[in-house]
């Protein structure tokens, strides 16, 4: 059963909000020496690479352009198929920029391999990898990513924008929740 309070359900913080914005910082000093003479469109990819684009992004000292997709990578269970469907393309034309994707999680890696081979096909300067963080043991593409965060453990996590069911985007820090989140409920 899930409570009113999304805190109650936390079994375990990983890592606290001011964690997560400290190390964004030092990713934001990394950006900004790599595109020094010429700031990347920044690509969110939705709903949860909200926050982190959010903190990213102000965090940045160059003028940064930013825009969003969103891409469906997982039917109803937690695995990734590999398969991605567009359901929204960005508004920008890429031809010619460097584009610098900013994601949540690399989990088994696929959304996001197909999404830069997509996005390489448009012609622009460069794509890249940003991803606050990622899932050593569950990897199954050997993507490049050029600005990592964190590794996390092989456990679903949420907070800091990612989600169970749709809940706990708004969690300030990232955790692990109590088992009976995840529980049926009764009949
Ligand atoms: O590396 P993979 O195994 O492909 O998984 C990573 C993808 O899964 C998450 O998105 P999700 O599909 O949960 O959508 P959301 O961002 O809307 O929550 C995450 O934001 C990545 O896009
Ligand atoms: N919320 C959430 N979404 C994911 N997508 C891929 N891995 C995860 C995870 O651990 N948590």
């Amino acid at each position: 059963m899930q409570t009113d309070d999304i805190r109650d359900d936390v079994r375990e913080v990983l890592f606290t909000e001011q964690q997560l914005r400290e190390r964004l910082a030092e990713i934001a000093r990394e950006i900004e020496a790599e595109y020094a003479d010429e700031p990347p469109l920044l690509v969110g990819v939705l709903k949860g690479a909200v926050v982190v684009v959010s903190d990213l992004a102000r965090e940045l000292r160059l003028p940064v352009h930013m825009d969003w997709m969103a891409v469906s990578s997982y039917g109803s269970g937690t695995t990734s198929s590999g398969v991605v469907r567009i359901l929204k393309d960005l508004d920008a034309d890429i031809t010619g920029r460097r584009v610098l994707i900013v994601e949540d999680i690399i989990d088994s890696g696929l959304t996001l391999s197909w999404l830069k081979a997509n996005l390489e096909s448009r012609g622009p300067a460069s794509v890249d990898i940003c991803t606050l963080f990622r899932k050593p043991a569950r990897l199954k593409s050997d993507i490049e990513l050029k600005f990592v965060g964190f590794d996390v453990p092989d456990e679903f996590v949420v907070g800091y924008g990612l989600d169970y069911d749709e809940r706990y985007r708004n969690l300030r820090d990232l955790v692990v929740l109590q088992p009976h989140v995840y529980a049926p409920a009764e009949a």
